[in-house]
């Protein structure tokens, strides 16, 4: 499976094919839909989303609510368009100075990019934009629906925002909180303090990040490989997951607390159980061990860095002059840990579907199901 996104982020819409799906594939629309709308949610979002609803075209690829095996073809439109057609369209006539940015943001792709591309910032921070991750949801939901069609499952909940951290549960109240809250924090009381943090930081043009968990439960043991440095499952969920907008590290299960531990307090015993298999008595390693599931849980954190656009800016230098400036101030965010939440769940997706076709090799439903049954008999009862 592979897919490629194109768009801008005041362009006329985002665009995504993806190649691979297996036939006879359930997809929901609705399912797409309501993915979308959470990664548009949380008090930290700036103006754009009151103007942005976003819904997905499924443009080719599913027929009559089932894959066809064909590439499916996804569009989502920017409302915003219609205000940023003069300066975005690919036409002669567009005005390309009325929008222009000569005060690069430090934290964001502005300097480098333009830089490197020889090319003013404008045309950098219109792809850079984590607007982009719109699509990369959409994709991710149809990768979740290859999964929850074999009953893997995904969750993820927000550590902390800032400094205030949630306390961490993993009971089912706790999950229903996640689910219930807008900020997927499932502490109700952190709740509180972040939205205070996020409203301080709005009165003083700051910015915050924080600190996110995913996890994918129902995975069998050998999905990823050992054998090559470029299958290890760990280094394509790290790679995947760095690949979010302002996403700055990631650990695996116990984290870096390991580095910290004696090697009896981090490594989980190996235990059988009849008609099940092998299992863990505790999961420090994250579901993850030589670049392979090893059958439990996969959990990883990530870090995200505060939003880069200050409405307090920072110092930068004026592109044209070289004076030292404050830093040019974009509508922005300033708080999208909830929604980035949203999107690395729907990254770790894709990475996981493809691992999973990578062990399970099929062109239609029924192969793929029958396989991975197959490998589940295997595990549990053929031993
Ligand atoms: C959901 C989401 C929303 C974001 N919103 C903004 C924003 O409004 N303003 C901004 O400057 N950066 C925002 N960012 C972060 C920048 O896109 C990111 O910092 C920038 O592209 C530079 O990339 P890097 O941080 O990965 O180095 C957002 C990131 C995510 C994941
Ligand atoms: C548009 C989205 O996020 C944008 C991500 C973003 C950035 O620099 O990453 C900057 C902001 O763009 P704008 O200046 O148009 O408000 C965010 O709103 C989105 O998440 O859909």
């Amino acid at each position: 499976m592979r897919f490629l996104t194109a768009g801008e982020s005041h362009g006329q819409k985002l665009v995504g094919i993806i190649e691979g799906i297996p036939a006879g594939i359930s997809i929901s629309k609705d399912e797409i839909d309501k993915a979308l709308r959470k990664r548009q949610q949380g008090p930290g979002r700036g103006g754009r989303m009151a103007i942005e609803k976003d819904e997905i075209m499924l443009v080719s690829g599913v027929r009559g609510g089932l894959s066809t095996g064909a590439p499916i073809a996804l569009e989502i439109l920017n409302k915003d368009w219609e205000n940023w057609e003069k300066y975005m369209t690919w036409r002669e006539n567009a005005d390309l100075e009325s929008r222009k940015v000569i005060m690069p943001r430090p934290g964001h792709a502005d300097l480098s990019g333009s830089l490197k591309y020889r090319t003013e910032v404008r045309n950098i921070l219109e792809r850079a934009s984590a607007r982009e991750t719109a699509m990369r949801v959409a994709i991710g939901s149809i990768a979740r629906q290859i999964l929850s069609f074999l009953g893997v499952t995904i969750k993820g909940h927000v550590l902390a925002v800032g400094g205030v951290h949630a306390q961490r549960r993993d009971d089912h109240d706790f999950w229903q909180q996640v689910e219930q809250s807008e900020w997927s924090v499932g502490d109700p009381l952190a709740e509180k303090e972040m939205y205070k943090l996020v409203d301080l930081a709005k009165k003083q043009g700051e910015s915050l990040g924080g600190l996110l968990e995913v996890q994918v439960h129902h995975v069998p043991a050998g999905l990823g490989s050992h054998v090559q440095w470029d299958r290890k499952l760990d280094g394509k969920l790290a790679q995947a997951v760095l690949s979010v907008q302002a996403m700055k590290g990631v650990s695996f299960g116990l984290g870096f607390e390991a580095g910290e531990r004696m090697g009896s307090k981090v490594h989980d015993p190996i235990r059988y159980t009849a008609g099940q298999g092998y299992s863990r008595v505790s999961n420090n390693a994250g579901g993850i061990e030589g670049g392979m599931s090893n059958g439990e849980p996969i959990i990883l954190q990530a870090v995200m860095k505060p939003i880069p656009t200050l409405y307090q800016p920072l110092d930068t230098v004026h592109l044209e002059t070289k004076e030292v400036v404050k830093a040019s101030v974009e509508r922005s965010d300033v708080c999208a840990v909830p929604a980035a939440l949203v999107v690395l769940e729907h990254v770790v997706a894709w990475v996981i579907a493809v691992a999973v076709l990578e062990k399970f090799p099929a062109d239609n439903a029924v192969d793929l199901q029958a396989a991975w049954q197959s490998y589940g008999d295997y595990l549990t009862l053929n031993q």
